[in-house]
């Protein structure tokens, strides 16, 4: 495309015109400038992308997108814009000529259960429509072609990549997580949303978005910019949610909502329930599992799929790595790896095993997470009478004895057991030791996280089920 072309169709405060070269592709990333690109500097939260103007014009750049002043080279283009991400997103769609409006385009939000509920999506489009892609923390699935995503949200303008490599292999239906970070931080402007499902809130991320209410707006983002709504009725901010918009499809357990599990019954590794008269079956014992599985069966059935298909597609869906993930073992011990990471998702994953046995959870706490949300956590523990093994998981720019103090004093209030044990593999081989046949022993909240942040950012290689196979090796 050329400059001209391209300003005719932006907002923009001022250009400066200085060459003639095509334009292809747009970055936010001085690295990832190739040459003709287009480099947008973006005013972020650690940095400054108006530093690395320089930087992207060394590695190839000849237009420049920015919001503060700047200092102009020869040769250069120019394009200053009131703010700067949202002209990432703008020029990335029209660049790009609009993908997701090609698509069929689902949006997840919500503190816990995103990557779950995205992901049994994209499974039940792959069966029901033949192939579908799939964003998220876990990573890029073209198909089943699995690739490495950096953001849980990843930019637009790989974003509107993805979506074109996926109709290059005529797939048409995409599901993507939308994180609040990315919503506010308009990773997903201009997205033609198809449906935007809320799952739930709870307390998370308070460190970026300082309240409840900000984070919930934040949320919000992905509804208001979908045709279709589908929120959690059971949820306190989903019935928020369903006020704002009161043409919401909703799911639930309680009464009144349009998808609503009835007849529950849990087995030894699976739940029966019905929803609007049709059973289903879903290979997990954990309560919240059915409030993913609800969102899911909402979106299939509104996209045209009817409830007896998906109910046999659900059946034999064996679900997700490292969410409830049984670990084999010769010890008579449920042995599990889970990636519960917030206060709601302990207490979610402890109200669902049996109350006849002993729990165990072995995890750490994150170093980026706040004083209240580690006393939350242990609050969880002692209220649901497990013994918390507490060890190292990504400390970061805080350490182990600190973090772990914090936690201690949540399950001191209550007056709950523990034990501190900082190296991993240690605390594992401790917690099965400790339990009986029959106990259950939760590896909790580095799941799929294949790195352990021991200092600052900087990522040291980990893996949690060769640390739990080991462990049970140990016995
Ligand atoms: C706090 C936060 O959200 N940060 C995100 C934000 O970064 P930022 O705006 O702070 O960027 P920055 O590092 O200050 O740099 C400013 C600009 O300079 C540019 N730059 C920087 C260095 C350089 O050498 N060259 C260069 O061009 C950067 O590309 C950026 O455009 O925008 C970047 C590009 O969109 C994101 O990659 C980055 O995510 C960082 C890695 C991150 O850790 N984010 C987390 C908090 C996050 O977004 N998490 C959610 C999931 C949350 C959940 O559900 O649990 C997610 O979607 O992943
Ligand atoms: N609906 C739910 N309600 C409460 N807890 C849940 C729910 N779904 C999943 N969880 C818990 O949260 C953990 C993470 O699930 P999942 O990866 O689906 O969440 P997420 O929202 O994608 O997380 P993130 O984006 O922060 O990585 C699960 O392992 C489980 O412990």
């Amino acid at each position: 495309m050329t400059f001209d072309s391209l300003v005719k169709q932006i907002d923009y405060i001022d250009i400066k015109k200085q060459n003639d070269e095509e334009i292809k592709n747009i970055t936010n990333n001085s690295n990832l400038v190739e040459d003709s690109d287009i480099f947008v500097a973006v005013a972020g939260t650690l940095n400054d992308g108006h530093k690395y103007i320089d930087h992207a014009i060394e590695n190839g750049a000849k237009t420049i997108v920015y919001q503060n002043d700047i200092d102009f080279k020869d040769g250069i283009n120019y394009i200053k814009v009131a703010d700067s991400r949202y002209a990432l997103s703008d020029i990335s769609n029209i660049l790009e000529d609009f993908p997701s409006k090609k698509m069929t385009v689902v949006g997840v939000t919500g503190t816990n259960g995103k990557t779950t509920t995205a992901t049994t999506i994209y499974y039940l489009m792959k069966e029901i429509y033949g192939n579908a892609t799939n964003i998220g923390t876990d990573g890029t699935f073209i198909g089943d072609e699995r690739s490495d995503t950096s953001n849980t949200t990843p930019d637009i303008y790989i974003l509107n990549k993805i979506f074109n490599q996926s109709l290059e292999k005529n797939i048409d239906h995409v599901v993507l997580e939308a994180s609040s970070h990315g919503l506010v931080q308009n990773r997903l402007n201009g997205i033609d949303f198809d449906y935007g499902i809320f799952t739930n809130l709870s307390t998370e991320h308070l460190d970026y978005h300082k309240t409840m209410d900000e984070y919930f707006a934040a949320k919000m983002i992905l509804l208001t910019h979908s045709k279709n709504k589908i929120v959690n009725l059971d949820d306190p901010y989903g019935k928020k949610a369903k006020e704002k918009f009161p043409d919401a499809i909703s799911f639930g357990k309680e009464s009144g909502s349009d998808y609503r599990a009835t007849d529950i019954v849990k087995n030894e590794k699976t739940t029966d329930f019905k929803v609007n008269g049709i059973d289903f079956t879903i290979n997990s014992i954990a309560d919240y599992e059915i409030y993913n599985k609800l969102a899911a069966i909402a979106t299939l059935n509104n996209m045209g799929a009817n409830l007896k298909e998906i109910a046999e597609k659900l059946k034999v869906f064996k679900g997700l790595p490292s969410r409830f993930q049984y670990v084999e073992n010769d010890l008579d011990k449920n042995i599990i790896i889970d990636f519960a990471h917030t206060p709601r998702a302990f207490e979610a994953i402890f109200e669902s095993i049996p109350k006849d046995v002993k729990t165990y959870a072995v995890f750490g706490i994150n170093g980026d997470r706040n004083t209240e949300f580690r006393r939350l956590i242990g609050n969880a523990c002692a209220k649901n009478d497990v013994f918390a093994v507490i060890t190292t998981d990504d400390p970061k720019f805080d350490n182990y004895e600190h973090i772990t103090d914090e936690i201690a004093a949540g399950i001191d209030e209550l007056g709950g057991d523990y034990e501190r044990i900082e190296d991993r593999l240690e605390a594992m081989t401790y917690a099965i030791k400790k339990a009986n046949p029959g106990d259950y022993i939760l590896m909790l909240g580095k799941g799929e996280e294949h790195f352990m942040k021991y200092q600052g950012n900087e990522k040291t290689p980990y893996n949690e089920m060769e640390t739990v196979q080991k462990a049970i090796k140990n016995q």
